[in-house]
């Protein structure tokens, strides 16, 4: 613990870490925890995936707050006086003047003047930290790990992300959280809604953007925008700022558009240098500390990069191949939903019970098949690239890239789901003669002068695998087939029933009848037995 201890770190904090068993800072930490510990600097920290940049900044955020509690212990035992002041700071202009008052009978009655926005409630603590992330898993995972870190110290962290009830969160930050980790978009809401605790928001005296490229080039930047000025306004000169990202200093080919308030666009063909200022201005950050440790491959070097070359009709049979072959705890990226859809019912019918997860579902369920990927060691999580981002899961063996990623950034970010914390990984990209553009625009803005390593495939093996693949893609297809005809055959006949209406079997919809209906269901029950057949003796 020695490296840990010459930082200045606080015991409750040292404690914690000792009990995860962090016996020593990662590079990152290492280099961003002392000046922003010692000389309060804002810090600009760009790091490979997986490199612990989460508790470079929860580190010296959770050592500020315990030291500035502390300050205020002594300085309010020395001056009982101005104890109302501690709290929230004497300079509250959004707080109700409260003048109290003795009725006749002495009884103390409470008359409130200068009223602030609707439905004002004193916060009951201090808001010291903001910490916002691009998606809402990442905001979960975020929450838990500073969580770990802050057991021994008293202080809170409540979780603010779009998709649960935004009531039970009102709830959570009526408790007062001295650190709040969120979405933009839920955040941006209830700061609309004057919610008393985030009314302190111009106050935070640490303001974090985690995966800072991503949270300014998409749907996010409009609300990141309306709150930083927020922020800013009136804003406390002592907050301290931390910008952090993988992928800070990458520079894109193509142009790329920020959708800013006015809908304006933007196009841009930033190099690092004005990608960096822009943001350091955005977020009004003063002689940032700068700590780049991105390295020249961009990818964590204990990644074992690959790719499958083939066509578009063959995709499915290589994954499923690869994925067969290579047992352990994998992770394949789509670049739509529809696609997850599609290769989450080939690949049930496969038996590899995969997990999906992507933004169309509900938030409880995208938890529900995160929990249930990290509690199973040969799991297989299907997803878009709400998953691509900050997600930490231990054991990730592979990733596969079932689509080209749009742009180097996904492809950086996607592979940094493995090999994390030092561990090792595989990551496979799978290309299709229609993506070669996209695939080598990516690895030239990696600066990759090689294409990724070809994996070896067992071309005796395959052929069979084209047939079993081809067989439940044909079983899939059926099987939504019936689904629709069941669903619309089921609505006409509600509907007929509720206008008691007596329907014959040639009345149904498409005329697919009973008998049609019993025919392909036999059809898809034949094809299973053939599947089965087959998937007992592919190896
Ligand atoms: N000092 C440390 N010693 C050992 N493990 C650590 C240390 N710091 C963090 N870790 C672990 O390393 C893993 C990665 O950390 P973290 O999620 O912060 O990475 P990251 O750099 O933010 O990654 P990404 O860019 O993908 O978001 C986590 O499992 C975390 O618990």
């Amino acid at each position: 613990m020695e490296d840990w201890k010459c930082m200045n770190i606080r015991t409750e904090i040292l404690n914690a870490l000792k009990l995860k068993n962090f016996t020593k800072p990662t590079k990152i930490q290492s280099e961003s925890i002392p000046p922003a510990i010692e000389d309060q600097r804002d810090i600009l920290g760009a790091a490979e995936t997986g490199s612990g940049k989460t508790l470079a900044f929860a580190i010296p955020i959770l050592n500020g707050i315990l030291n500035a509690r502390s300050n205020e212990s002594i300085s309010e035992e020395s001056d009982m006086e101005t104890e109302s002041d501690s709290e929230l700071g004497s300079d509250n202009e959004n707080e109700p003047e409260v003048l109290e008052e003795l009725d006749e009978n002495g009884l103390g009655c409470v008359s409130v003047v200068n009223l602030p926005p609707d439905g004002f409630v004193k916060p009951k603590n201090k808001l010291w930290a903001i910490i916002l992330v691009p998606t809402r898993e990442l905001a979960m995972q975020v929450k838990n790990h500073i969580d770990d870190v802050a057991k021994y110290t008293g202080i809170n962290i409540a979780a603010i992300v779009g998709g649960l009830s935004s009531e039970k969160q009102e709830r959570l930050l009526r408790k007062g959280p001295e650190i709040v980790v969120a979405t933009p978009g839920r955040l941006w809401e209830l700061i609309q809604r004057n919610e008393p605790h985030l009314m302190q928001l111009n106050k935070v005296k640490y303001f974090v953007i985690d995966e800072a490229d991503r949270m300014v080039e998409t749907a996010h930047f409009p609300e990141l925008h309306l709150m930083l000025e927020k922020i800013n306004l009136k804003r406390n000169n002592k907050r301290q700022n931390f910008v952090f990202s993988a992928t800070l200093t990458m520079v894109h080919k193509a142009p790329y558009r920020v959708n800013i308030k006015k809908k304006k666009h933007i196009k841009k063909n930033l190099s690092p240098e004005d990608k960096l200022k822009s943001l350091i201005q955005l977020i009004g950050m003063k002689n940032p500390h700068v700590v780049n440790l991105t390295t020249a491959n961009c990818v964590t070097s204990t990644v074992k990069e690959m790719q499958i070359f083939c066509s578009v009709k063959e995709k499915d049979a290589y994954l499923f191949y690869f994925l067969k072959r290579n047992p352990g705890r994998s992770l394949v990226f789509c670049n739509s939903i529809s696609c997850v859809k599609r290769l989450a019912s080939i690949l049930n019918i496969l038996k590899l019970t995969p997990l999906p997860i992507h933004s169309n579902m509900i938030q409880k369920q995208r938890l529900k098949n995160l929990d249930k990927f990290r509690a199973n060691d040969r799991g297989l999580l299907l997803a878009t690239d709400v998953a691509s981002r900050g997600l930490d899961i231990v054991g990730v063996n592979h990733v596969v890239h079932y689509d080209v990623p749009r742009t180097a950034e996904i492809y950086v970010h996607r592979s940094g789901r493995t090999a994390r914390a030092s561990n090792i990984g595989l990551s496979l990209l799978i290309c299709t003669p229609d993506k070669k553009n996209v695939y080598l625009n990516v690895l030239r803005t990696m600066k990759r002068e090689k294409e990724l390593p070809r994996l070896e495939i067992e071309l005796r093996l395959i052929r069979t695998y084209h047939v079993v693949v081809k067989l439940a893609q044909e079983i899939a297809m059926l099987e939504e087939k019936s689904k629709k005809e069941t669903a619309s055959t089921n609505w006409f006949s509600k509907a007929a029933e509720e206008m008691e209406i007596l329907l014959d079997e040639d009345e149904l919809p498409r005329g697919m009848g009973k008998g049609d209906l019993q025919k392909h269901n036999k059809l898809v029950n034949s094809k299973r037995k053939q599947l089965d057949l087959f998937l007992a003796t592919t190896k």
